[in-house]
Order: C-alpha cells, then sequence, then structure tokens
C-alpha cells in the first residue's frame, strides 16, 4: 500500500520504480524461458564403454577429459599421486611375496625343502658362491619349478599372468635362462647380491603405505566407495584377508574417492606416504633392478611390466618429494571401477561441428561378476567396446580358465546379437596395440593360442 500520506510527486517516482522493476522481472523471466528452450535444443550424445576388466574403459574416458575439459584434468591431476603410489607398492609387494617367505616366517626346516621359495635359494646363493651344489640346486629349482594357473602371483593391479604353462618364457634375456646364468655366469652384482631379507626389512613400512593410500581412496564407513582388499571389520579398520596381493583395489566410479582424497589433512605436504616411499625408493630400486629377482619372476612367469599401473621403471621420480603425476602417469595409472557412472562433458574446447553438443559418457565396471550393462543399453546412442588384443595369451583375473581374447569376442557378440541395441551404433577399439606388438616382437606365437590363425606369420 502507498504510505496514507504520499504527495503527488513521490507516487510518481514510486509508479514508475514499480514500472521499472516490472520491466527487469519480465526480462528475467524472458531470459530464463530462452535458456529452457536453447537446452532444449542442445544435443546430448550418450556414451557407453564396455569391455571386460582391464580392458581400458576408465582410461579412454580419462582420454575423453584429457583432451576436451583440459582445465579440470589438470586441476585433478594430482589426486592421482596417490593410485600411482599404490600401484607401485602393489607392485613392490608382489615382488617380495614372490621371493617367498621371509626368515621371520621360514623354518630352517621350511628352507630345507626345495622350492620353499625363493629366499632360501637366494640364501643358499648367499652363503657360498663358491659351492657349485648349492648353485646347481637352484638351477634345479628353477628348472623344476611348476606352473599353477591358480596359485599364480599377480601385482594385484592386473596381471600379465600367462594363460599357458609351457609358453616361451619370452621376455627373459635373449642371453638365455636364468638357471644357466646362475649356474656358470653370475651377474656381476651377484652372488652374493642382494640381500633379500635386508631389503625385506627395510620395505616393512611399505605394508602401512598401502594401508594409508587405501584408507584415503576409501573413506571408512562410506558405502560409496567398495570394500577394497579384505575387509573392514566393526570398527572400520581394514583387515587383510587371504590371497589379497591378487586382489585389486577398486572404486565406485565417479570423483567422489578423490574428494576423499583431498578431504585428507595429508594431502599437503607432508605427506606419510610420500616421505616412507621416498625414503624406500633406493631399496625397492634394488630389489627391482636385481638379476636374480628377475629370474624367480620370470621364473614365476611374473610379467609386472606387461601389466597396468606399472611404474617400477620410473621408481626415482614417482617417489620423489616433489611428485606430480604427468598426463600419462595417470593414463598408466590401474585403479579398478566397480559400478556405474556417468559421466557429462561440457566441452571446453571446441568441437567444430558438435560444438555445444552434451556429452554423457557411461563408465561401468567390467569384472564378470558385474555384468549387469543391460540395464544402461537404454536410451544410449552409441557404445565404444574396448578389446584390449594383446591379451590373447592372458586368462581373466577373476577366472583363470578363460582366455581374455576369448571373453573379449564372446561379450562381443553378446552386444552386437542385443536386440535392445538393434540401433545404436556400435565402436570397436581394439587397444592395447603396443603390448601385442612387443609380445610379437619378443616371439610369442599367436597361432598357439588362436588356432584358427594358423600358419600365418606372426606379424
Ligand atoms: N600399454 C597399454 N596400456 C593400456 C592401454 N589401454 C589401457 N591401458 C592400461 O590398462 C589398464 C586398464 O585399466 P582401466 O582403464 O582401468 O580398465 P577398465 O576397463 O576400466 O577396467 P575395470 O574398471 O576393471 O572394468 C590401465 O592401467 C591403463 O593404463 C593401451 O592401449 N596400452
Ligand atoms: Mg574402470
Amino acid at each position: 500500500m502507498p504510505p496514507p500520506d504520499e504527495s503527488p510527486d513521490a507516487a510518481n517516482r514510486r509508479i514508475a520504480a514499480e514500472e521499472h522493476a516490472r520491466r527487469v522481472s519480465a526480462a528475467i523471466d524472458a531470459a530464463i524461458r530462452a535458456e529452457r528452450q536453447a537446452q532444449r535444443k542442445k544435443r546430448i550424445v550418450r556414451l557407453l564403454l564396455l569391455g571386460q576388466s582391464e580392458s581400458g574403459k576408465s582410461t579412454t574416458l580419462r582420454q575423453f577429459q584429457r583432451l576436451y575439459t583440459p582445465t579440470r584434468w589438470r586441476a585433478e591431476r594430482r589426486e592421482w599421486r596417490g593410485v600411482v603410489h599404490l600401484n607401485v607398492v602393489r607392485s613392490v609387494l608382489t615382488i617380495l611375496e614372490a621371493l617367498g617367505p621371509g626368515t621371520s616366517e621360514n623354518s630352517a626346516s621350511g628352507r630345507k625343502r626345495r622350492g620353499s621359495g625363493a629366499t632360501s635359494m637366494l640364501a643358499t646363493l648367499q652363503a657360498g658362491p663358491s659351492s657349485s651344489t648349492q648353485a646347481l640346486e637352484y638351477a634345479e629349482y628353477t628348472s623344476h619349478a611348476e606352473y599353477h594357473p591358480t596359485n599364480n602371483y599377480t601385482n594385484g593391479v592386473g596381471n600379465g599372468v600367462d594363460s599357458d604353462p609351457e609358453s616361451p618364457d619370452y621376455d627373459s634375456d635373449p642371453d638365455g635362462h636364468c638357471q644357466g646364468r646362475f649356474a656358470h655366469s653370475p651377474p656381476a652384482s651377484s652372488p652374493p647380491g642382494i640381500d633379500v631379507e635386508a631389503l625385506r626389512l627395510r620395505l616393512l613400512p611399505l605394508r602401512h603405505v598401502e594401508a594409508l593410500l587405501i584408507a584415503r581412496l576409501v573413506p571408512p564407513g562410506g558405502d560409496a566407495f567398495g570394500p577394497v582388499i579384505g575387509a573392514r571389520n566393526g570398527s572400520g579398520e581394514l583387515q587383510e584377508t587371504g590371497r589379497d596381493r591378487e586382489r585389486e583395489v577398486f572404486v565406485r566410479p565417479g570423483n567422489r574417492w578423490k574428494m576423499g582424497q583431498g578431504k585428507s589433512p595429508e594431502r599437503e605436504a607432508p605427506d606419510t606416504a610420500q616421505t616412507t616411499l621416498h625414503a624406500c625408493a633406493p631399496a625397492m630400486s634394488a630389489l627391482w633392478r636385481d638379476p636374480f629377482v628377475r629370474a624367480v619372476l620370470r621364473k614365476r612367469k611374473i610379467r609386472l611390466e606387461e601389466g597396468p599401473g606399472f611404474f617400477l621403471n620410473d621408481l626415482e621420480r614417482v617417489t620423489g618429494l616433489g611428485y606430480l603425476p604427468t598426463d600419462d602417469d595417470v593414463l598408466r595409472a590401474r585403479l579398478k571401477t566397480v559400478g556405474v557412472a556417468e559421466y557429462t562433458f561440457e566441452m571446453e574446447v571446441s568441437t567444430g561441428r558438435e560444438t555445444g553438443t552434451e556429452w554423457r559418457i557411461v563408465d561401468v565396471g567390467g569384472s564378470r561378476s558385474q555384468a549387469t550393462w543391460v540395464p544402461f543399453f537404454d536410451d544410449v546412442d552409441a557404445i565404444i567396446f574396448l578389446a584390449p588384443i594383446s591379451g590373447f595369451d592372458q586368462v581373466l583375473a577373476e577366472d583363470r580358465g578363460v582366455n581374455r581374447l576369448e571373453d573379449s569376442v564372446l561379450l562381443w557378440k553378446a552386444v552386437c546379437s542385443n536386440k535392445l541395441l538393434a540401433s545404436v551404433d556400435l565402436v570397436l577399439f581394439l587397444n592395447k596395440c603396443d603390448i601385442l606388438e612387443r609380445k610379437l616382437k619378443a616371439g610369442v606365437k599367436l597361432a598357439r593360442y588362436v588356432r584358427s590363425y594358423a600358419d600365418r606369420e606372426n606379424n
């Protein structure tokens, strides 16, 4: 109501102000209507990433992020440091486990048993390089080491597990078998070589670092995050379960694990995980570079360098105190996905004809236990199917009886024949070509695993 004693001048001013306010309000309403209309017109493309576990779905998504939302990508790069570090720690722990139980767990009687672990044979060698019997014992051990498909050691971040016990040691040194080198021409650094037990002691803190990094990725009680290695007990502590090294750390897709890290008071320096890793770097390096250790890994068919999340050749760099992951590090890091998440891309960079298109990319976990992709087929415009062709001589981590390439073919057939996808564009990415090339160059025969390839040239 106008004030009762309003003068005619004041009334005119008030009416003019009200008129102005009405015009402003109408303009805002019109702008909102126009924006809604524009949004309705905006094209939305929904892409679904499919493929077996470790096929590279999340990596492909990261490539999209790197290319099309570079500012956000750069801002988030640092959050991957923990993942890279976890990959490193798990690789090193895998090596230590492959070397057999430590002396504390390895009684004298245990050490006498042939094949009780590489530690014992290294200890034997270290005890007396002059003893040819002992060297021969080692040679015998290595030549009798058996392949147990269910008992392979992997780094827990994927694996280079061979699907064929008879397959050649194609990554072995061209100069011959390790037992030959041990028995007849020991490498310069050994014997006595490295003291595995001393290194094991020096690397004990890695267990703590592992727990710390996992806890950071998986905040206690957060049910948006999957359980990791082992499970949390009633009081929220992580408890390791058996064969943990063979299990992968995973997060549910989305950015929440990154936020989890961000909240950590340790995010900025000093970061305990980082300083501990830095201190352990020389010991980790010594372990990884040692020819004895390499020989044991070869014999056990543990090919860390072929598996995902391999950073042991970059130890000095990634354990540096000021380490910040590079683009390449983020793409190479491995963090298993469980569940499903949709990422919306508002392109920062011009994409030509597609400018203004909103991209929604759905990333799913690919391991067999979660083969529930069908609900996401609805409304999908295109599917990018990832098939790592380097997997022809590997088996699935979750089912060691299944060849990876064969699994990809079956999944691909299932996708192609699904009626719900009749009008969906299918894009097939044959990736991990770099690994395929390395394998072929090293002489692994494709026909040995893919019989229909017959006697064609192995190229
Ligand atoms: N050398 C090589 N490595 C690749 C390639 N593509 C992906 N990788 C690596 O292989 C691993 C694949 O992991 P992810 O992208 O997490 O696989 P995923 O399909 O999302 O697996 P899940 O989440 O378990 O379903 C990562 O460490 C990648 O760096 C490739 O073309 N070459
Ligand atoms: Mg994934």
